[in-house]
């Protein structure tokens, strides 16, 4: 799964107008954005922005009402299957079977992708010890910490080798160590080739590991370019970081309602 795919920068996926309601309150409006190969985007938005919602359209998870997302400048409801083989999200729920061990954790995933015998186990071994946890395979996350069921929870997520990983808050509720070793794994990810679309609400995350940042709020996308761009923009309106920058365009009032 960590094989060098290394290419000269393309689009890999463009979304087009994206629009989704739920109850008839537009959660996505009209969202469009390119993802380069080797971006890690930072998607930024303060609860209810409408972040999980694009992940899930993304994914296939929910359906948009409107709009398309290209893969390789093709959309992806014209081969559903072959996208969703060559993309991974890491979900903002831990989604692991407590009941299991870590290796059939994997195992399970990698199942999934249509993987077995030979090529299946060592995508396994390769994708537990990527994330540190091969020598504890044999146990069920219901016996880790919260750290090694987020890193677990990646494992699964990378076990077919994604070209592009969207990875909902995974950090949270994490210790610095575990968060510091996360961090680590998706930049040895990125080196390897995967483009990565990274939701956080820890900006000093964005700000450390995003060459790009989106920030959206109330379903819409308020910025989108290259953090350094940005960050140059609104320096000079005085804002010295991207917290400051993400408070001067979404405000400070609290999130408990719609718009
Ligand atoms: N299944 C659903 N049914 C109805 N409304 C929903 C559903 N899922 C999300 N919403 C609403 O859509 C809006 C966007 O939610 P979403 O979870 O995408 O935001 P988010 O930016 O990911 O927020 P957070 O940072 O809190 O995770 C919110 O107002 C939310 O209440």
């Amino acid at each position: 799964m960590l094989k060098e795919i290394k290419k000269e920068k393309e689009c890999i996926m463009e979304l087009q107008d994206m629009q989704k309601s739920y109850n008839k309150v537009e959660v996505l409006k009209e969202i469009s954005f390119r993802v380069q190969t080797g971006d890690i985007i930072g998607l930024l938005g303060p609860n209810g922005a409408g972040k999980s919602t694009l992940t899930k359209v993304i994914a296939g998870i929910e359906k948009a009402d409107n709009g398309v997302v290209l893969f390789h400048g093709e959309n992806i409801q014209k081969n559903a299957i072959n996208f969703k083989k060559r993309l991974g999200v890491v979900p903002q729920d831990i989604a692991l079977y407590e009941d299991l061990s870590a290796y059939d954790n994997v195992k399970f995933f990698g199942s999934l992708y249509g993987y077995k015998g030979l090529e299946l186990q060592n995508r396994i071994e390769e994708v537990l010890n990527f994330v540190g946890l091969w020598d504890r395979r044999k146990e069920s996350p219901s016996k880790f910490s919260g750290g090694m069921k987020r890193r677990l929870n990646i494992a699964c997520s990378v076990v077919h080798s994604p070209e592009i990983l969207i990875m909902d808050e995974p950090t949270v509720g994490i210790d610095p160590q575990s968060r510091n070793h996360i961090m680590h794994l998706i930049r040895t990810l990125q080196e390897r080739g995967t483009t990565v679309i990274y939701i956080s609400h820890y900006i000093e995350e964005i700000e450390e590991l995003c060459n790009r940042v989106i920030i959206m709020d109330y379903g819409k996308l308020l910025v989108d370019d290259e953090k350094d761009i940005i960050k140059k923009r609104y320096y000079d309106k005085g804002c010295e970081n991207l917290e400051s920058i993400f408070l001067t365009l979404t405000g400070t009032d609290l999130r408990d309602g719609v718009e």
